[in-house]
């Protein structure tokens, strides 16, 4: 069994500390704690230990959690021009990033197209027509093509790429364009799918399913071609958010990926991102509005779905506690934690145990660490949080709190 807690509850954040950073940065905040991070991204290396890994940088791209993956000597998927410019300026060597294109604009081939030639990044194609662009553009880096493996996985329909048509070529017509790549010059170095984000308990099978056909895949691949360096089965590995979930027994992932992927001549690789970061982070929020119903205790809180769309994009459940000193004192009465946005999906969580609120409470919402900030929003005008990260008794204010005038200087028409 893989040591150390897989998942880290609120109980484990010194409660003291966050009602100062909140007094401090005031709310709502995201804290990130690189220790954490640290710990996640070690316990993964001891699983896969004989694999290759990579972070999905999209899960959280603020610089010190980037520098932070840096330095544990992984390396960085990315899915933007964006995203790779971020991942070389906190460090990450070019030739341990990744670009995965997805319909890719033509200002992210300009910019990848120039980058693999200066800093040998890895560019992976989901379509012939990208192939065709980076020839078009002299593309002269190594080259990774995207399968489509026809099996998907994860915690929601929604982030369930496997098998979408928009993602990758479809398996049977992999080994064409393989040695089509060859053919015309590209370098070609490896095979890449993804399942889906999210995946556990029964998902694992899908998992093991797709490590199965890329195993296959690049047998017929390197017969073909002759050799290729390694083959990427994506990231998804799952983390538990609700209290009573189990987090993933990771030696037997390893295990069960290795085995599926069987005997092949090339280095099997993992690209998990919420898995580094998602219990490293956590959102404060405080009560603003107290409002008993006949159905529900509202709670109105100043964070919302511009915070964390998470609740309202995939219905996902984030634990949400109280960091109020006396809240043992207090009734628990049953929650609809609601944001400010003026939709009615802006929920952050219903039915919650919680201490019966009063204005200006703090609150803390759990495994906020990914896809929190990174898709924040300014719907409703409403600026950005700010972002602290803690590296032991070191706080370092991450980003600054957006002001409204953030949001309007971009704008250029005037009276
Ligand atoms: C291609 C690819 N790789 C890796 C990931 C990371 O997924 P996760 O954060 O679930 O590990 C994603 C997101 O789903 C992805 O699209
Ligand atoms: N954003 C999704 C996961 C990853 C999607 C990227 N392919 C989530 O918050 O669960």
């Amino acid at each position: 069994m893989n040591s150390g807690s897989a998942v880290r509850r609120l109980s484990a954040w010194d409660a003291e500390r966050l009602r100062s950073l909140a007094a401090e940065y005031d709310t709502p905040l995201y804290v990130y704690d690189l220790e954490r991070v640290r710990e996640n991204a070690a316990r993964l290396q001891r699983a896969f230990d004989s694999e290759e890994i990579s972070y999905a940088v999209k899960a959280n791209t603020t610089r010190p959690v980037l520098s932070t993956i840096d330095s544990t000597g992984v390396g960085a998927e990315c899915a933007s021009a964006g995203e790779v410019e971020r991942a070389l300026a906190a460090g990450f060597d070019g030739a341990d990033v990744r670009y995965t294109a997805v319909n890719p604009p033509a200002r992210d081939l300009d910019y990848v197209v120039d980058a693999a030639a200066d800093e040998d990044l890895i560019v992976t194609v989901g379509a012939a027509d990208t192939l065709d662009q980076l020839a078009e553009r002299g593309f002269s880096g190594r080259l990774c093509i995207r399968a489509n493996p026809g099996v998907g996985a994860g915690h929601h329909e929604k982030v369930s790429t496997g098998a979408a048509p928009k993602f990758g070529v479809p398996l049977n017509r992999v080994p064409e364009l393989a040695s089509e790549a060859v053919d015309r010059g590209f370098d070609l170095v490896g095979l890449h799918a993804h399942a889906g984000s999210g995946i556990s308990g029964e998902d694992l099978e899908a998992h093991r399913e797709l490590v199965a056909r890329m195993g296959e895949l690049a047998r017929s691949v390197i017969a073909d071609v002759g050799s290729i360096e390694f083959v990427n089965v994506g990231g998804g590995l799952g983390v538990p958010y609700r209290e009573d979930e189990a987090p993933l027994d990771l030696d037997a992932v390893a295990r069960a990926t290795r085995e599926a992927f069987g005997d092949v001549d090339a280095r099997l690789g993992i690209e998990p991102g919420r898995y580094f970061v998602a219990d490293a982070g956590v959102l404060l929020t405080r009560v603003n509005t107290v409002k008993p119903t006949p159905e529900t205790t509202v709670v109105g809180v100043d964070a919302g779905m511009t915070t964390l769309v998470r609740p309202a994009m995939y219905d996902s459940y984030h634990a949400i506690r109280s960091l109020v000193p006396d809240a043992g004192d207090r009734e628990t009465v049953s929650a609809t934690v609601a944001g400010p946005i003026c939709e009615t999906a802006d929920v952050l969580g219903e039915d919650r145990p919680l201490p019966d609120p009063e204005r200006e409470d703090l609150l803390a919402v759990d495994n906020a660490g990914a896809y929190g900030y990174e898709m924040s929003s300014n719907y409703n005008s409403r600026p950005r949080p700010a972002v602290v990260a803690l590296d032991g008794d070191e706080t370092q204010l991450a980003v600054r709190r957006e002001a409204v005038a953030d949001i309007t200087e971009r704008e250029t028409w005037s009276e």
